[in-house]
């Protein structure tokens, strides 16, 4: 939960929600590139592929049961109540919160949208893959430059539990940066309920896509992004005064910026954009003709 979030004057102010957006970004990266510090693992993404889970009755992957695990604890002590907390375990598996809940400002309209399944698969199917592999060419070049030949292949170095707690850094923090959209979706909503509202009456997704898209936000973010990743990738040697490490024959820094870049343009974005539309398709839900016609009537803040 952001702390600025319940004491800001103006919750719905784009700016701000924006400011939480650039700010998840450097979570996002810098967890990427711990992360790319394991080897891939592609076990611990495969359902049955520990006896030692399924001995525990567990049927899922070793990335659920740590997930279903780590939720557990922190379902006891009330992260998802929070309206900007979403677990990636069904909320019937997991525990009531041991304390009664903050009275947090109603700035949502209530909704039910958890989009951390298509997260989840795929964060296992195209992002730790790419990272990995990035990671794994490096220490090949990293050998090769010193001489060292051998088996180049990195795949499972057994690091299983320090590569599943990253993981689920790297997939809380897109969970929250993609269920941020809700109040990026309220925020436009409320600046302008008319604009909307015939297309939530006669539900029309491509209208309503129509008016959250922002190219120009868009564009601006992934050059951002694309720069930030470069710089972090760097290597910063304060005695030459070096900002950069030129890369090994030719497989450059500690991340792979442009699977960085996909990650958002392919996945974050059009899931921010789906979770928005998806928040105003439902935004009149069990509202009377009266107060549609009020809401209709000009900006609701
Ligand atoms: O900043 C906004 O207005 C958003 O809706 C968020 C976001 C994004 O995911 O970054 C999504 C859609 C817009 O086209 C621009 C950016």
């Amino acid at each position: 939960m952001q702390s600025n979030y319940t004491i800001s004057e103006d919750p719905l102010s784009l700016d701000r929600i924006r400011s939480v957006l650039v700010r998840l970004e450097d979570t996002i990266i810098f967890g990427l590139i711990e992360r790319a510090q394991f080897a891939h693992n592609p076990k611990i993404y495969q359902r049955g592929a520990f006896k030692e889970l399924k001995e525990l009755g567990f049927e899922g992957s070793w990335l659920e049961w740590f997930l279903k695990e780590t939720e557990t604890f922190h379902s006891k002590a009330r992260r998802y109540t929070s309206p900007d907390e979403y677990p990636f375990t069904p909320a019937s598996d997991l525990p009531e919160p041991l304390l009664a809940p903050i009275s947090f400002p109603k700035i949502l309209f209530p909704n039910t949208i958890n989009v951390n399944p298509s997260i989840l698969s795929f964060y296992n199917r195209a992002i730790v893959p790419r990272i990995c592999r990035h990671a794994t060419l490096q220490l090949a070049a990293n050998k090769r430059a010193k001489g060292i030949t051998g088996d180049d292949e990195f795949e499972d170095d057994g690091n299983y539990g320090s590569a599943a707690t990253l993981d689920i850094e790297v997939l809380q923090a897109i969970s929250k940066r993609v269920h941020y959209g809700k109040f990026v979706s309220e925020s436009k909503f409320s600046s302008s309920p008319s604009s909307f509202i015939p297309h939530i009456r006669k539900p029309n997704p491509a209208a309503l896509d129509a008016l959250i898209t922002k190219p120009e936000v868009e564009q601006k973010l992934l050059q951002r992004l694309r720069k930030k990743a470069a710089t972090y990738a760097r290597d910063m040697n304060l005695e030459t005064e070096e900002t950069h490490s030129p890369g090994i024959n030719g497989v450059p820094g500690k991340i792979d910026v442009e699977g960085v870049v996909d990650l958002y343009e392919s996945y974050i974005i059009p899931l921010t954009k789906e979770v928005e539309v998806e928040y105003l398709l439902h935004r009149l839900d069990g509202l009377t003709e009266e107060q549609i016609e009020e809401l209709g009537k000009g900006k609701s803040r």
